[in-house]
């Protein structure tokens, strides 16, 4: 692997006395790692922990992680191991027992808002915003896999947050940024890297910080992040807003065993992840807190005229058993759409409507089309699914594959209704048995594309 010569004269200057062993380091494969999704499953007893992550795992070889259909149900997510730090900055700064509204601007595809989903308490909102919309989609879909329920996708641009002043308690700003930390996992990398695209980076990284800041309560907490090592994008940066907008540095506690390097500029705290220290790529992590009194809630603007339309009381009827809990929900309608934000997210989702373009919210639960109701793929992967108002049927591993291909699949069972189709007793999806046909509702651009391999391995890394 040939880095840029700039890069590593650097990196010299930077590490000193280390720079060999992170060198060396560019030799070695990069680690795989995952996060398990508690509410749906837990992990293989004998897999390796991620030391600042409660539910983070390392492998020890990279699986064919396609043909584990429990990845496909959101069981757990293939994530990198360094930015599940994450993780540190809100148990160790923020009261997660409180409803937030937390705001994931760069989310996409979803690494950070399915731990951020995890780790928020059930009356909080996650907004999770992704500026490109093909990569808005992904996000969506990650997050309906996840199944939290209490998350709205948008995909707006970091300007149009201005629109909602003071409303989120917590901001993460995963920046676009010119991957240094990415060079070993991902060659392509390299050659997209010049000085002069950090400093464009280092730029962009500014305004985009500006462009949210106000959307920030007074007392709320920024966490910023990026995967590269230049200091223009990382602690120049944060000395720069932390100056402007005389924002606190907030510390986190380090073990000293987990390998981090603790920064400072200004003052101003900042993390470092260097894959010769820590098994992880390249990041950056730094918290900064904006001035004032913290606990001034955003007061909702008292419109009279919500933007969020509630379901039929007849469309409601047939579908909320479809949920546990339905009485804690408020039922929607959109278009064709059926679905259930939790009751005490109305008010502030109704906002976010108002604002920005949500593409998805809360649980899509049923399409009605006529007198026809049919149940979302989103509501099987749902946490909240109440499974008793389906029959269940169990897939092998071939046959759940087939399935998340969208094959024409057969069941030993024949009925006229829809049944929801599990495997390992975790929710895939729903098809529709019309006699003895199947219909795979299996969503078409979730679906697997690759060819399944005649010896077909079992994954094995969570148990359901
Ligand atoms: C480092 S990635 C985010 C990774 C994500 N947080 C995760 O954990 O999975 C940065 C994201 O910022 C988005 N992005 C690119 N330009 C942007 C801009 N000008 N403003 C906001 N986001 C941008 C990219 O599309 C990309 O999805």
């Amino acid at each position: 692997m040939e880095l840029p010569i700039s890069f590593k004269e650097r990196m010299q200057r930077l590490l000193a006395d280390e720079f060999s062993n992170f060198e060396a380091a560019f030799a070695q494969p990069a680690s795989v790692s995952i996060r398990v999704n508690s509410n749906k499953a837990t992990a293989n007893p004998d897999l390796p922990r991620v030391p600042w992550a409660e539910n983070a795992y390392y492998l020890p070889v990279r699986p064919q992680f396609t043909l584990d259909p429990l990845l496909h149900a959101g069981c757990y997510y293939v994530q990198e191991a360094s930015s599940m730090f994450l993780e540190q900055a809100l148990k160790q700064a923020v009261d997660l027992s409180q409803p937030l509204h937390v705001l994931d601007l760069c989310g996409a595809p979803g690494g950070k808002s399915t731990h951020l989903a995890s780790l928020i308490s059930e009356e909080s909102m996650l907004v999770s915003n992704e500026v490109i919309k093909s990569r808005a989609n992904i996000l969506a879909e990650n997050v309906a896999k996840w199944g939290t329920g209490n998350v709205l996708v948008t995909s707006s641009d970091p300007s149009n947050f201005s629109r909602l002043p003071e409303f989120f308690d917590v901001m993460v700003v995963d920046a676009p940024c010119s991957g240094e930390g990415m060079f070993r996992k991902d060659p392509q990398a390299i050659n997209e890297w010049s000085e002069e695209n950090v400093k464009l980076c280092a730029q962009r990284q500014q305004r985009i910080l500006m462009d949210v800041w106000e959307a920030l309560k007074p007392g709320g907490l920024l966490i910023y992040s990026t995967c590269t090592w230049n200091e223009q994008e990382n602690e120049e940066n944060m000395a720069w807003l932390a100056a402007q907008e005389q924002a606190e540095s907030i510390k986190l506690e380090l073990n000293q065993s987990w390998g981090i390097v603790a920064t400072e500029l200004n003052g101003v705290a900042g993390y470092r992840f260097y894959p010769h220290r820590i098994q992880g790529e390249g990041f950056f992590m730094a918290v900064l807190r904006k001035q004032g009194q913290e606990g001034l809630s955003h007061k909702s603007s008292k419109k009279k005229k919500y933007k969020l339309q509630p379901a039929s009381k007849k469309e409601k009827a047939l579908v909320q058993d479809w949920l546990k809990d339905p009485e804690k929900y408020e039922w929607l309608q959109y278009g064709e759409v059926v679905s259930a934000l939790p009751a005490n997210l109305f008010e502030a989702a109704d906002e976010v409507y108002q604002n920005l373009h949500v593409i998805y919210a809360g649980t899509e639960v049923a399409e009605v089309k006529g007198k026809k109701l049919k149940p979302m793929h989103t509501l099987a992967v749902s946490q909240h699914l109440n499974k008793d108002a389906f029959t269940t049927i169990d897939l092998d591993l071939e046959l759940a594959l087939k399935y998340l291909r969208k094959e024409d699949i057969s069941l030993d069972s024949s009925g006229n209704d829809w049944v929801l189709l599990q495997y390992n007793n975790v929710p895939l999806g729903f098809a529709k048995q019309i006699g003895n046909r199947v219909n795979n509702y299996y969503p078409k651009e979730w679906r697997i594309r690759m060819e399944l391999p005649a010896d077909l391995p079992e994954v094995n890394l969570v148990i359901s």
